[in-house]
C-alpha cells in the first residue's frame, strides 16, 4: 500500500527549499513505522497546511523535523542545513497543542515566552537585554502584552496558543511547526492568528500547520502537504488540495468541498467541507468543531 502512495507523490525539487523531506521514513522502537519514503518541499515564504486523518503521521513528521525521532531513512534539511544544525542555531519552533501541555504548571506568561531564548542563553539561562526585549516585542506582537504577569494555566485557549506563538517569535524561528492552532481558539483570534502567520510569511519564514480545520485550508494555506503514512502529494493549495487528492487522504467521498471559494456549500458557507468517511458517516469541519452528520458536535 504504501509503495502504491509513494509512487503517486510528486518528484521532490532540487531548488533552495525552506524546508526539504526526501525519502523519509521513521520507524519507532516497537517496530512500527510510521512513515515511509515521505517527500516534499516547501520553498520559503510560505504558509502550508499538513492534512490527513488521525494516525496518517502528522506528529512523526514534526517530530523528525524537530530531531525528536531519527529518519531510519532519507533525509530532512531545514534552509539547507541537516536536522542537527538546524537545532544547534534554533532554527526550528514549535506551536503544540493544547493537549501536550501541563497547565497546572505554575509558570508566568513571560517565562514561557522567555523559554524561547534558551537556545541563545548560557548555561545558566541568566536573560540579557537583548532577550527581554526579544520577549517584549514577542508578546506586543500577538496582543499580550498585558497578560505578561499571569500564570499560564489561567488564561483562554486562544491566549495560549498566542503565548506559544510569542514564544516561536522570540526564538526568531524561521520554520515554525504549529500543531493544530486553531482548535480551541474563538473566530477572532484564528483570524489574528492567521494575520500573524501571513505577516511571518512575508518574512520569509516557513510556516508548517498541522490541522484537522480543512475548511481553512484553501483560505490561508499557500501550500499543502497530504499525508497517509507517508505523503500522498504536495504542492500549491490550488493544485493539491483537490477533491481526488482529498478522497485519497481522507478514503471516502468528498462532498461540498471549497476550493478556494470557488464552490459553495448548499447554504453558501464557504467555510464548510463534507467528506463522508469509509463507513459512510459523514463529518463536517467548521471552525474548530467536528460535526456528525446530525449536526452534533
Ligand atoms: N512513540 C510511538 N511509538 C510507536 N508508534 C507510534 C508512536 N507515536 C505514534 N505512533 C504511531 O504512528 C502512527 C502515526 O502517528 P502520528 O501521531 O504521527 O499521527 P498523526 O497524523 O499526528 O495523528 P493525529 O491527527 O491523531 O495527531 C500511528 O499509527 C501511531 O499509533
Amino acid at each position: 500500500m504504501f509503495n502504491r502512495q509513494a509512487q503517486n507523490a510528486q518528484p521532490v525539487a532540487n531548488g533552495p527549499a525552506g524546508l526539504l523531506a526526501r525519502d523519509v521514513t521513521v520507524t519507532y522502537r516497537n517496530g512500527h513505522t510510521a512513515l515511509r519514503g515521505a517527500s516534499f518541499a516547501i520553498p520559503r515564504g510560505t504558509v502550508t497546511a499538513l492534512v490527513g486523518v488521525n494516525g496518517a503521521g502528522k506528529s512523526t513528521l514534526f517530530k523528525a523535523i524537530m530531531g525528536f525521532v531519527p529518519a531510519t531513512r532519507g533525509e530532512i534539511r531545514l534552509l539547507d542545513r541537516t536536522v542537527k544544525q538546524a537545532l544547534r542555531e534554533n532554527i526550528v519552533a514549535y506551536v503544540p497543542q493544547s493537549e501536550e501541555v501541563d497547565w497546572s504548571f505554575p509558570v508566568l506568561v513571560e517565562d514561557v515566552v522567555m523559554m524561547g531564548r534558551y537556545g541563545r542563553m548560557g548555561l545558566l539561562r541568566r536573560p540579557r537585554t537583548a532577550d527581554r526585549a526579544a520577549v517584549d516585542a514577542a508578546l506586543e506582537r500577538v496582543g499580550m502584552q498585558e497578560f505578561r504577569h499571569r500564570q499560564i494555566g489561567e488564561l483562554s485557549g486562544g491566549q495560549r496558543k498566542r503565548v506559544f506563538l510569542a514564544r516561536a517569535l522570540a526564538q526568531d524561528g524561521q520554520v515554525i511547526l504549529l500543531d493544530e492552532p486553531f482548535t480551541g481558539v474563538d473566530v477572532k483570534t484564528e483570524e489574528q492568528i492567521v494575520t500573524l502567520l501571513r505577516a511571518l510569511r512575508d518574512e520569509g519564514r516557513v510556516m508548517l500547520v498541522s490541522t484537522h480545520n480543512l475548511g481553512s485550508v484553501p483560505e490561508f494555506c499557500d501550500r499543502t502537504v497530504l499525508m497517509k503514512g507517508t505523503v500522498l502529494a504536495h504542492g500549491p493549495t490550488a493544485t493539491t488540495f483537490t477533491r481526488e487528492n482529498l478522497e485519497r487522504a481522507f478514503g471516502g467521498v468528498l462532498r461540498h468541498v471549497t476550493l478556494g471559494g470557488t464552490e459553495l456549500h448548499d447554504d453558501g458557507d464557504p467555510r464548510r467541507v463534507t467528506i463522508l468517511t469509509d463507513d459512510e458517516r459523514p463529518f463536517v469541519q467548521y471552525g474548530d468543531k467536528t460535526h456528525t452528520a446530525e449536526g452534533q458536535p
